[in-house]
């Protein structure tokens, strides 16, 4: 199966193929870890995720290994310690948890490796000698900065934007120590209160942009084959990582395909914690909205266009999913094969509006061992079919036939035919009624294999 992927570097649809073919390497950025991710910040995870299931289908699960750093070396983290009085690594770690337990809920897997950049310090500090030695890099009063115009030419290439320009339109913070106002920070000077790190340059810490080069190059060499991000991150901070990488390994070519998604929108502006117009994951999931819902819809649109979070949008999933879930269940359906259709949706670009059509199509079919192979390609029914895909309510003469059939179960234990009472308890399995008994009267729900023949086969089958 040929896979294409759309390279930001040549802004292009490319033929993927991996530098090794035996294992294919890819980097996503993570999160910076103080707070709980918002909705936003779930769609990387969800598209990286996609593409590493894509992967891991095409070139087997063993020969695919996704790094996703934590960045938990920050100012914004040190700015969250210091207002709620909190340790860092207390903020950090739980933070950490969180967000992995919110992806998990949206059925995400957790990558190899999940770097964390405070145990990759002595590779930052190697590296950033190795820049300063080349001659990329230069300390001024105490911090380190990468000389953007030892490297000109290039820099700016995956942005498409030259130096000058950049210089012109960019709000850059222009510290008197810089040789050129779009310097960058690799290296900075910690004081006695915020976390810092031995280094030739005195107690500091790292620049962010240099965590992912450091760590990227420890887990995956100086030529990988997938670096992932939001489109936001392009530029600085890619831009930032591919100088400080090709400059450090000139011997590799960094990442060889950059792949951008686009931003989740709320009315017409990026979803973020700066513009306050944000709803984490946990509020959803909290109201109710299965992860899978909100790992649908994220999936509806395609990684490389904007999109909005709508209630209309969670209904619509909500539904379709109890649809296939409830034919899945009701075939008790084995596990078929991805349906070409479906990998041929994926393997361009990431096509899921298309993979997704195509399961639209496999459900009006019938065809649910298919569409259960192709739906978990996607990701869903990792757990088996969920508890919220349960068909809610009874009708009236539904629960008649339940409550009957309950009635004559007890009938049987009373008399001590345990037989017949288990029979009846099977037979109601069977039909889709799971029966909790209780201290008062039995409760029962319906699953999504709930079947009102079956029931009233075993109304009339009961002697
Ligand atoms: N609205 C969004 N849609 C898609 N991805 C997003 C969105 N906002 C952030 N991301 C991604 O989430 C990750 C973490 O981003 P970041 O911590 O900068 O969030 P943020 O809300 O933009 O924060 P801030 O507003 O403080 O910059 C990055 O990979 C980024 O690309
Ligand atoms: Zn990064």
């Amino acid at each position: 199966m040929t896979i294409k992927l759309h390279n930001t570097k040549s802004r292009k649809k490319e033929v993927f193929a991996p530098i090794d073919p035996d294992t294919v390497r890819m980097y996503v950025c993570g999160p910076t870890v103080y707070d709980r991710a918002h909705l936003g910040n779930a769609r990387p995870v969800v598209v990286f995720d996609v593409l590493y299931r894509l992967l891991r289908h095409t070139y087997g699960a063993d020969h695919v290994t996704y790094v996703r750093n934590f960045t938990d070396v920050d100012d914004k983290i040190n700015a969250r310690a210091a207002e709620s009085g909190r340790a860092i690594g207390e903020i950090t770690e739980e933070t950490i948890q969180w967000f992995l337990d919110d992806m998990g809920a949206l059925g995400v897997l957790e990558p190899n490796h999940m770097p964390r950049a405070t145990q990759y310090i002595p590779q930052m500090v190697a590296m950033i000698e190795d820049l300063i030695a080349k001659g990329h890099a230069y300390e001024a009063e105490g911090h380190v900065l990468f000389a953007v115009d030892s490297w000109r030419e290039q820099y700016g290439k995956l942005s498409g934007r030259s130096v000058d320009d950049m210089i012109a339109g960019a709000r850059v913070e222009v510290a008197p120590y810089k040789k050129n106002p779009m310097d960058f920070v690799l290296w900075k000077p910690s004081t006695p209160d915020l976390p810092g790190w031995g280094s030739p340059w005195g107690r500091g810490r790292p620049g962010w942009h240099i965590e992912c080069s450091a760590m990227a190059h420890e887990l995956l060499g100086e030529s990988f084959d997938i670096h992932g991000g939001g489109n936001d991150l392009m530029f600085p901070h890619h831009e930032n990582e591919i100088a400080q990488s090709c400059c450090a390994h000139p011997e590799g070519d960094f990442a060889r395909v950059w792949m951008h998604n686009e931003m989740l929108q709320v009315e017409g502006k990026k979803m973020s914690k700066s513009l306050g117009n944000f709803f984490t994951v946990r509020d959803l999931l909290e109201q109710g909205v299965p992860g899978e819902v909100i790992r649908f819809v994220f999936l509806s649109t395609h990684y490389r266009k904007p999109m909005d979070w709508t209630v209309e949008k969670a209904r619509e999933a909500e539904v379709t999913l109890r649809k296939w879930y409830r034919q899945i269940g009701l075939a008790e359906a084995g596990t078929g094969k991805v349906h070409p259709q479906v990998e041929l949706e994926l393997s361009n670009d990431l096509n899921t509006h298309g993979a997704l059509t195509e399961c639209h199509v496999l459900s009006n079919s019938n065809d649910v061992t298919t569409l259960r192979a192709s739906m978990r390609v996607l990701g869903f029914l990792e757990n088996g079919i969920p508890d919220w895909a349960m068909v809610p309510g009874f009708s009236d003469a539904e629960t008649g036939l339940v409550r009957y059939l309950l009635q004559e179960r007890e009938h049987a234990r009373r008399k001590k035919d345990f037989e017949r009472a288990d029979r009846i308890r099977d037979g109601m399995a069977r039909a889709g009624v799971v029966v909790k008994d209780t201290v008062g009267e039995p409760e029962f729900e319906k699953t999504a294999r709930f079947d009102v023949n079956l029931l009233d086969e075993l109304w009339g089958n009961t002697p």
